[in-house]
């Protein structure tokens, strides 16, 4: 499993695109029969892509977490933002349609990824982060989580935001986990941008055309930087760190966060004309 330790604000004025890029983003998290996976630092957070094309793929355990089961002290969210597939955890099957959301408590030992149709299959994303005890697996269907309507067409940021995993939903000892997606004509995300000292984040950006891109903003609110991030590519949102961006088309994307405290509105917002 890819490791990425954790930086500090200092280090990013010193970075130039390719290490920006190398340290941030993660890339190729997807690929077919195959289960991609990188472990960020950042709040010992486990990032996977598991993409079952024409057979079903368990999720493995790493030499780098020291644990008999993936599962063993930690629990994860899956969202599947690709064709209908299923998540077997110990014995039984959920299906999750494209949005949908699955909790994984810690101590399951067995899961297993299927698509239904490997002419269009699932892609899994799942967020895992360590656990110190294990809550009720649980699905929640697509657009089923508790819904906020933000932004406005005006200012080209009108967006859904579904929240599955967080304190008033589905119950996890750390992950707080989502879904937003762009209503058409609308390309920004989280602008007016914020940080949360309390917690990293990591956002997934799909349903984004394979010839659009998303700027996304990251660094301190007063010295940011930007990467250009291609559809089904993640970043990862260090606790110091603004994650916003805008599309040259709209899209989804999964948000996810781990940390001190699980309170979504914990956030410290900058305005726009602050940031530098
Ligand atoms: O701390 C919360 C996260 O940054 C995201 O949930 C923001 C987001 O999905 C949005 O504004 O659309
Ligand atoms: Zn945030």
């Amino acid at each position: 499993m890819e490791q990425r330790y954790a930086t500090s604000p200092e280090h990013v004025p010193g970075m130039d695109t390719a290490e920006l890029r190398r340290r941030y983003l993660v890339q190729d998290l997807f690929r077919p029969d195959e289960v991609g996976a990188v472990y960020t630092h950042h709040d010992r957070v486990v990032l996977l892509g598991v993409t079952p094309v024409s057979r079903p793929l368990d999720l493995p355990t790493f030499p780098e977490i020291r644990s008999e089961f993936f599962l063993e002290h930690r629990e994860a969210g899956v969202i599947n933002v690709g064709g209908t597939g299923t998540v077997t955890a110990d014995g039984a099957t959920y299906t999750l349609t494209k949005g949908s959301c699955l909790y994984v408590g810690r101590g399951v030992q067995g899961v297993t990824f299927a698509s239904e149709d490997g002419a269009d299959p699932a892609a899994f994303y799942v967020m895992s982060a360590p656990a110190h005890t294990a809550y009720p697996t649980t699905l929640v269907e697509a657009g089923q989580g508790n819904v906020r309507e933000l932004g406005d067409q005006l200012t080209s940021n009108r967006r859904t935001l579904n929240q599955y995993i967080h304190e008033n939903g589905v119950k996890s000892c750390q992950i707080v986990m989502g879904v937003t997606t762009l209503h058409p004509g609308s390309m920004w995300n989280t602008m007016p941008a914020h940080t949360h000292d309390r917690r990293m984040e990591a956002y997934l950006y799909f349903d984004l055309p394979e010839d659009a891109r998303v700027i996304h903003l990251l660094g301190e609110p007063t010295e940011t930087r930007h990467l250009v991030v291609a559809n089904r590519e993640a970043i990862i949102a260090p606790s110091w760190s603004v994650h916003s961006g805008v599309g040259t088309a709209s899209y989804s994307f999964v948000w996810g966060m781990a940390g001190e405290n699980q309170s979504f509105d914990d956030m410290d917002g900058f305005a726009v004309a602050d940031m530098r």
